[in-house]
């Protein structure tokens, strides 16, 4: 897998990555979304400088000019719920990629605190030898990560596969580097050194999908 760590260098990406880890800021679920959205168009173009290219020429009202322009077949998959925003990130970038959703959740037992990862809805188009973007704005254990490309693959195979991650925890990043293909991609805008007990990022920013849309039964 081939790690791209974008906010390791400095520029307005984190910013955005202050404002969603702010624990007065994102109380704001507007501003939350809107961030998380804004990381995804910044995720999305940096993303887009390893996508394949090919000269197109383009007619202006006064000549011709000869343009790079990308030809991926690209399919945007997002995990459900929070991948929303970041989806909608990507999509305002990527606005001729096709889409497909897929639901992941933690399934705990009575008072345990360790979990099995269920995944169920999936609404896709063919992503068979297409370019996969997969986004999901927590890495926390991998898992999510891992059972939703264990579900895609039972149906096709993808010719690429490029993660979208918000933060990450190393533990998370290490995980899916061993069980995703090696033709995979990640890009994360934060890496964050530890989990706790509950499979939380530490310091991370809490539950992102609670933040965007509310806390759940
Ligand atoms: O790397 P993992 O340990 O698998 O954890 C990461 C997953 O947890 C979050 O989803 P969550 O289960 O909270 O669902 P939600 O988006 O509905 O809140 C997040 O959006 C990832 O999908
Ligand atoms: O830190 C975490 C871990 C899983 N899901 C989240 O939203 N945050
Ligand atoms: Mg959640």
């Amino acid at each position: 897998m081939k790690l791209h760590y974008i906010g390791e260098n400095n520029s307005v990406l984190n910013s955005f990555i202050a404002e969603i880890r702010d624990k007065n800021t994102q109380k704001d679920s507007l501003r939350f979304r809107r961030n998380i959205e804004r990381i995804g168009e910044v995720l999305g173009y940096e993303l887009s400088k390893q996508l394949s290219y090919s000269s197109v020429y383009i007619e202006t009202p006064l000549g011709k000019k000869k343009m790079q322009l990308s030809y991926n077949d690209l399919v945007l998959c997002s995990i459900l719920r929070a991948g929303l925003p970041l989806h909608q990130g990507l999509l305002n970038y990527f606005d001729k990629a096709e889409n497909a959703f897929i639901s992941a959740y933690r399934s705990h037992k009575k008072n345990d605190e360790k979990f099995e990862i269920v995944v169920e809805y999936f609404a896709s188009p063919e992503i068979e030898n297409k370019t996969l973007l997969l986004a999901d704005p927590m890495l926390a254990t991998g898992k999510s990560l891992v059972a939703v490309y264990e579900a895609i693959k039972k149906k096709s195979t993808p010719k690429e596969i490029h993660i979208v991650a918000v933060i990450g925890s190393k533990e998370g990043v290490d995980f899916i580097a061993e069980n995703l293909p090696e033709n995979t991609h990640l890009w994360i805008a934060a890496i964050d050194s530890n989990l706790n007990s509950k499979g939380y990022i530490i310091p991370g920013l809490g539950d992102a999908g609670d933040l965007a849309f509310g806390s759940k039964l």
